[in-house]
């Protein structure tokens, strides 16, 4: 319509159009940076908390030669995170799905990396591992868990442990409470967390079962999770509702649960009344060995 219209030439109109938002931009002083931020629109409302974007995380995770990738199995709605030293080649993968064993390895070997670790955030009751049946695919990886999980693995972490992929690595924090084997791994940077079922986006791991303790959850959660920088992204082990990412600060101050008092908290979540994950009576049995019960 407006090309109809006009009496200029297209490349005239191209040319105008560019000095209209010239103008726009300078009547406005927004910087450059602004106006990267708007355009991603990175702020999160208008308000107390000014929270960096989501793509905040992933610029930040390829400048520094850390590659990084979010996968997403969608039976269970859990996200596998796979790390790797940019040179070096050396990768670490966390919360592996069974069902999707052979795209993980397959983007693994596109990529030519060098999977050393397989590690479970924790003892998983609503889907299977692949660490134990990827061990016999890929030569020299070692699975990993925590020495709280009571299940067996090459590698049994605890508070502290790094797992080091070339120049990174992940440090151990133990969060236990929606499991007494809930580990958060935290990047070197400190600027991404993976909470396992701990803390979830706006929401956490529920306590009714595995040794399951909502005061042992809000403690490990706020001692552990909460004192992680602002910025820190948090990367969850589930997301039922799409959401993929999201932040300390933005936890600290939206979570509806985490939010409230430990009191407040202990009565939500032994009044959630959520149905048992339908794989729960596999799922933990096979957890227990790498996921090889009945493979
Ligand atoms: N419907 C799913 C199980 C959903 C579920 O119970 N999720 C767990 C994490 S997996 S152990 C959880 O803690 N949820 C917390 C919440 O508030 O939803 C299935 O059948 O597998
Ligand atoms: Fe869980």
């Amino acid at each position: 319509m407006f090309a109809f219209l006009s009496p200029l030439k297209p490349t005239q109109q191209a040319l105008a159009v560019t000095l209209r938002l010239w103008r726009v931009t300078e009547a406005t002083r927004l910087t450059a940076p602004d106006l990267r931020r708007f355009s991603f629109g990175s702020r999160v409302g208008v308000g107390p908390l000014d929270v960096p974007s989501r793509r905040f995380c992933s610029r930040r995770a390829t400048t520094d030669g850390l590659l990084f990738r979010q996968m997403f199995e969608s039976e269970s709605s859990t996200y596998t995170y796979l790390l790797a030293d940019a040179e070096t080649k050396d990768a670490v993968l966390i919360d592996p799905v069974l069902e999707t064993i052979d795209r993980d390895l397959k983007l693994i070997n596109e990529l030519g990396l060098n999977l050393t670790v397989a590690v479970n955030t924790h003892c998983h009751a609503d889907h299977i591992t692949s660490t134990g049946l990827m061990k016999k695919r890929v030569v020299g990886l070692k699975s990993a868990i925590s020495k709280f999980s009571g299940a067996s693995a090459d590698i049994h972490l605890s508070e502290g442990d790094k797992i080091s992929f070339g120049k990174h690595y992940l440090t151990v924090r133990d969060t236990p409470g929606h499991t007494d084997g809930c580990m958060t791994l935290v990047s070197n940077d400190q600027r991404m967390a993976f909470t396992g079922d701990a803390l979830l986006i706006r929401g956490c791991g529920r306590t009714d079962f595995q040794q399951g303790c909502p005061k042992r959850l809000y403690e490990s959660v706020h001692q552990k999770i909460f004192t992680l920088p602002e910025h820190c992204l948090i990367y969850p082990a589930h997301d039922y509702t799409g959401r993929m990412v999201s932040t300390v600060g933005e936890e600290r101050m939206f979570n509806p649960r985490l939010t409230k008092s430990l009191e407040e908290f202990v009565k939500i979540m032994n009044n959630l009344n959520l149905p048992k994950p339908a794989k729960i009576d596999i799922s933990v049995p096979a957890n227990l060995v790498c996921g090889l019960h009945e493979v």
